[in-house]
């Protein structure tokens, strides 16, 4: 079969969600990975905290490290104000072609950037190329040996301000070696762990750890 399984829930997107509907596109994408295949989507109790979070903190400047197929940029972008954004990067071209169709189909094309970077580089240049003064909300859940690496370099450009959330997918399954006990040992952060299970596995159990930044600015 000459299609990946990314463009297969793309298509499946595009004949069963309704255009610029980002829940429909979430609900459809939810069902093709219930009925068709799994896909590796911060979906379910993962989406629900997510949610929370989103609805809580009312984000201004959002960054995503791991877009995959857009299904938690869409998930972040749908709570979003008007003039709030979100930046994210994947660093698979394949991917990141699928994520933004998805963003379109969901219409969130003026609220999200995809950026087919790799992550550190992207970081780097937030303040410069990317017009962000601070971040409000940084979400890991691209590659569990780039979680320490790149949070250190969030910190390095200070763009963490007293209030910050650093949400983290994927700290049981795989797993983050070194990110839990950096951002738990830190004085930096308040964190907090969500046992919840594994995106479409209801036998499944994983993890995820939110961490309120009150360091200095
Ligand atoms: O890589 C991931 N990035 C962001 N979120 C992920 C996620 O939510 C789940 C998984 C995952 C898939 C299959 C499995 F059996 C266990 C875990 C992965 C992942 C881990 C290692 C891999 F080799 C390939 C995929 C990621
Ligand atoms: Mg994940």
């Amino acid at each position: 079969k000459g299609t990946t399984r990314e463009q297969r829930a793309l298509k499946y997107l595009k004949e069963h969600a309704r255009q610029g509907d980002p829940d429909s596109v979430l609900e459809t994408f939810d069902e093709f990975c219930r009925t068709q295949e799994w896909a590796m989507n911060a979906a379910e109790e993962k989406g629900d905290i997510l949610d929370e979070i989103v609805r809580e903190l009312q984000p201004t400047t959002c960054l995503e490290l791991g877009t995959y197929c857009g299904y938690s940029a869409v998930r972040i972008a749908r709570n979003l104000s008007p003039s709030a954004r979100l930046i994210t990067i994947e660093v698979n071209p394949d991917y990141a072609a699928v994520a933004r169709e998805v963003v379109k189909l969901a219409g969130l094309q003026d609220k999200i950037e995809v950026i087919n970077l790799d992550s550190a580089d992207v970081i780097r240049e937030l303040k410069t190329k990317y017009d962000v003064t601070k971040l409000d909300l940084v979400f890991l859940d691209h590659w569990k040996y780039l979680y320490i690496r790149d949070i250190k370099l969030i910190e390095e450009e200070k763009l963490l301000k007293k209030g910050s959330v650093v949400f983290a997918d994927n700290v049981i399954i795989p797993g983050a070696p070194g990110y839990l006990e950096y951002i738990r040992g830190s004085k930096n952060y308040k964190s907090t762990f969500y046992s919840v299970h594994f995106e479409y596995m209801d036998d499944m159990k994983d993890g995820v750890e939110k961490s309120v930044y009150i360091g200095d600015e």
